[in-house]
């Protein structure tokens, strides 16, 4: 009875053991290292919130920072700041990254870059029934065209002379609502997973220059932008985004960093984040073994709202269940037999 016992938990184990140790061996690319001291880091959004954050943080680290962003006087500002405490130099160029030939002149006077972070983005959350369709282009515009337009300009310098110039970086800032739709967000969501269709594929295609993609997903961060989105946020969008909590910029400017210099290509920036990382990792690329071993179990979706709970007690329904629970506790829905016409 013992010995079967025995064997029975051997056989437990070894699934999972050889499925970890087939993974160390299979898991490509391999981890790398991506510096940022004496290189060209190139940060669109950075005269405010976590763009900033970034450029301060980039310039302590040694780096030779660049900001884009419209407003000049913010971009003053910002480089002011960063000069005072960093005593570094920034660079600041004023576009708009929906003007392709702005961003392209604004790069080609910045010089070859090694690290690119596009972390613009615009937020104006609301129902889509209720959303004009300007406020949605607006969106999708700066959010993704504008990325495509910082991508497509950087790209070919970036390649030139890599081998000589070590492994270079583009990251882009999604979030939270890039991963799982999210009530208030139809939108705002779709900009932001089209950035993770956008950065599979890219990835691919720059791996062979030595160019690492790396995607980043806060939750809620205090920043000018929140700010602004919070005074109009619809209430069950909120309650949402709370059961991920909220972040200062510098905190999340920090996970950025550190997943941009480890060339990891998914980048949560807290435990929640964690949690949606894996149970949303699709078939994205993972350097480490031992994450791609969590998120070939935990594709299995429900392993990790088990877990979660365990940590979080009811912050983790499914999100569908959330809202309406929640609108129902707003006295947005009805109970459906309450509205049901007598027949
Ligand atoms: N704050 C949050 O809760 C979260 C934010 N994010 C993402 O992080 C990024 C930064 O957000 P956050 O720091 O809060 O934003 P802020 O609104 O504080 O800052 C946005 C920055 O982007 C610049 N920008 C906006 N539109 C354009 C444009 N058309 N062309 C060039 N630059 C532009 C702004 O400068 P200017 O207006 O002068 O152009 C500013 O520097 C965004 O992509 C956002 O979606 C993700 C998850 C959570
Ligand atoms: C496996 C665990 C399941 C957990 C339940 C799902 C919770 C989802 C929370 C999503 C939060 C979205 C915040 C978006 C912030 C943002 O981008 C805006 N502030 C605009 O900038």
């Amino acid at each position: 009875m013992g010995l079967v016992l025995l064997l029975l938990l051997l056989i437990i184990l070894i699934i999972p053991i050889s499925l970890l140790i087939f993974l160390a061996i299979i898991v490509r690319p391999k981890p790398t290292k991506i510096p940022l001291k004496n290189r060209h880091v190139f940060i669109t959004g950075g005269s405010s919130g976590i763009g900033l954050a970034l450029a301060h943080q980039a310039a302590l680290d040694g780096a030779q920072v660049s900001i884009l962003a419209r407003n000049p006087t913010k971009l003053q500002e910002a480089k002011d700041s960063i000069k005072l405490s960093t005593g570094r130099d920034v660079a600041v160029f004023s576009a708009d990254v929906r003007d392709f030939d702005a961003v392209d002149k604004a790069i080609k006077v910045a010089g070859p870059i090694d690290v690119l972070i596009c972390n613009q983005g615009v937020f104006v959350p609301q129902e889509l029934e209720q959303q004009p369709l300007d406020e949605i282009k607006f969106m999708i515009d700066v959010n993704l065209m504008g990325t495509f337009h910082l991508v497509k300009a950087a790209l070919p310098n970036m390649k030139n002379n890599r081998a000589q110039k070590g492994p270079a970086s583009i990251a882009i800032m999604s979030s939270q609502a890039g991963q799982v739709g999210i009530y208030g967000y139809t939108a705002y969501s779709a900009s932001k997973f089209g950035l993770k269709g956008m950065a599979e594929a890219l990835q691919q295609e720059v791996i062979g220059d030595d160019i690492h993609v790396s995607l980043i997903f806060p939750p809620d961060t205090e920043t000018p932008g929140f700010a602004e989105e919070n005074k109009r946020r619809p209430q069950l969008t909120s309650v949402i985004a709370a059961s991920s909590g909220a972040m200062k910029a510098e905190e999340v400017a920090k996970k950025a960093l550190k997943g941009i210099q480890t060339g990891s290509f998914i980048v949560p920036c807290n435990f929640e984040g964690e949690l949606l990382s894996i149970a949303t990792a699709g078939l994205s690329p993972q350097r480490s073994f031992l994450r791609a071993f969590v998120e070939t179990f935990g594709g299995l979706q429900g392993f990790v709202l088990v877990g979660g709970s365990f940590t979080r007690a009811s912050k983790f329904l499914p999100v569908t269940t959330m809202v309406t629970k929640e609108g129902f506790k707003l006295g947005r829905f009805q109970s459906s037999t309450a509205d049901r016409p007598e027949s």
